[in-house]
């Protein structure tokens, strides 16, 4: 079970930006390993000094992934987000940001670690990215919610190793229920990915603020 916000471990600057450099790093290690040329023996070897590592990060643990301090200038304090998070070697990461007219923005580049057909974006992994940009769109317009449903529109390739964009902005509010859209462009502008969902803010999320 996750341990709720409050609860978390806050990051000042200086461990954010030094548990930063090290997913940076770990991203590059994951990389290298998707398309190292190394034989048997030096790959057994590096495993061994990998592991050696993990162990040493593992020396202390927070029970979950900590949160920014709030106040900094990032739409998400979740540092471990699979997308947005600094701390995630997972994520790309993508950095998001929201305009005064409400559109949530980013660039992001996708490597060899998110290939789907030869060549290009995983459609799982686009969708991820975009689940993420509307759910902002949703939260800085003041309506946040869970997914309740994501559509997703693949109208051509979105190609890897290329600067892409994503864009997202809520629609509208019914209820509980808000709705966003948004689009994944490439480097030429054209969409390569459109898609629409729908947030619903929880009941007990509602109750539990009255
Ligand atoms: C919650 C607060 C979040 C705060 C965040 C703040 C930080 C902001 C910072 C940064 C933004 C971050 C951005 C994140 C982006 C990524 C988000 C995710 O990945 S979320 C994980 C994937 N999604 C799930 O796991 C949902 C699982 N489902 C549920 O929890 C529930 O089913 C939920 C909340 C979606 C609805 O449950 P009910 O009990 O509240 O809803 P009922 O009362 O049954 O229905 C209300 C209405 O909605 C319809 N409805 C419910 N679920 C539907 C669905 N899946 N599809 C279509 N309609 C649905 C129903 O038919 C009903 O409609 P009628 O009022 O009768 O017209």
């Amino acid at each position: 079970m996750s341990t709720m916000p409050m609860e978390r471990h806050q990051l000042g600057d200086e461990e954010s930006a030094a548990l930063a450099g090290l997913a940076a790093r770990i991203r590059e290690l994951a990389e290298a390993a998707v398309v190292t040329g190394t034989g048997a023996a030096e790959a057994a070897a590096v495993a061994d000094e990998v592991a050696a590592l993990t162990a040493r990060l593992s020396e202390r643990r927070h029970d979950a992934p900590p949160y920014r301090m709030s106040g900094e200038a990032v739409l998400d304090r979740a540092t471990g987000n699979p997308v947005t998070g600094a701390l995630n070697p997972l994520a790309p990461p993508v950095v998001l940001t929201a305009g005064p007219d409400g559109v949530v923005r980013g660039e992001f580049t996708l490597g060899h670690l998110y290939e789907g057909p030869p060549t290009y974006v995983h459609g799982g992994v686009s969708a991820m990215v975009l689940d993420q940009a509307l759910g902002m769109a949703a939260a800085v317009s003041g309506t946040p919610g869970m997914t309740a449903t994501l559509e997703t529109r693949y109208r051509r390739p979105t190609p890897l190793g290329v600067p892409l964009t994503v864009e997202a902005k809520r629609s509208r509010v019914e209820g509980r229920k808000v709705y966003a859209s948004g689009t994944i462009s490439g480097p030429d502008g054209r969409v390569t990915v459109e898609a629409t969902a729908m947030f619903i803010m929880p009941d007990r999320f509602v109750a539990a603020g009255e």
